[in-house]
């Protein structure tokens, strides 16, 4: 598994750590006019250059970050080009395929809608919010947040199921701790986000 630690300051996890068009291996066009001009986003935050190429390098990744630094599209730019490429491989299927764990905040409901459009080029759908109550979030200035995991080779032998199953999928387990909980899709595709803190340098073990 490959770890990576995004540990710029808060104030410094701003959208300059590269163009969408840097990563290697390349995100597909679709992606990158999803990125770029639906949302807006012309650079990467740190932890999505981190993350990204050893997701589409099919590497297991634990990544922690501190919240607000970019963590969703870190996976779900992943997920996208996945379901975008099962497009590709079966171009009889008219299904709308896009799966989001709903324990994020606004990027996840935004990118879900728009991947959902992007993938099925019939409808969006956005993952309705089943925010924690209030107060179990951490401040944006904690120390604390998420970390993602997900096996990008299981995401590819389901997608092709999930292909067929004609929906937008919203699937989530109540958490045990905001920052731990395991999140299992058709018992095919699994995300865990594990507890991490904020660390001070930022470095990624490419680890097998
Ligand atoms: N590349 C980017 N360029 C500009 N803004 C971005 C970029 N990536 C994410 N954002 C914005 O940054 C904010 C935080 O992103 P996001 O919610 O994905 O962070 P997170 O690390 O997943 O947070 P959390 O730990 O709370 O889930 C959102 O408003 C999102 O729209």
């Amino acid at each position: 598994m490959a770890a990576a630690t995004s540990g710029a300051a808060l104030t410094d996890a701003a959208a300059n750590a590269g163009s969408w068009s840097s990563v290697r291996p390349g995100l597909s066009s679709a992606t990158r006019v999803l990125l770029e001009e639906h949302l807006g986003f012309t650079q990467m935050t740190p932890v999505q250059a981190a993350v990204l190429p050893l997701f589409l390098a099919n590497k297991d990744v634990a990544v922690e970050a501190v919240t607000g630094s970019g963590k969703t599209l870190s996976f779900v730019v992943p997920i996208l080009e996945i379901l975008l490429a099962a497009r590709r491989s079966d171009r009889g299927s008219s299904s709308s395929n896009a799966i989001m764990p709903s324990c994020m905040r606004a990027t996840a409901a935004a990118a879900a809608a728009a991947a959902a459009a992007a993938v099925s080029g019939r409808h969006a759908t956005s993952a309705p919010s089943s925010s924690p109550p209030r107060g179990s979030l951490p401040s944006r200035s904690t120390t604390s947040s998420t970390c993602s995991a997900l096996r990008v080779p299981v995401l590819k032998t389901a997608s092709k199921r999930l292909a067929s199953s004609r929906q937008v999928q919203e699937l989530q387990r109540p958490r045990a701790r905001w920052t731990s909980w395991t999140i299992q899709i058709q018992s095919l595709i699994q995300i865990q986000w594990i507890k991490c803190r904020w660390n001070s340098a930022c470095s990624c073990d490419r680890g097998s």
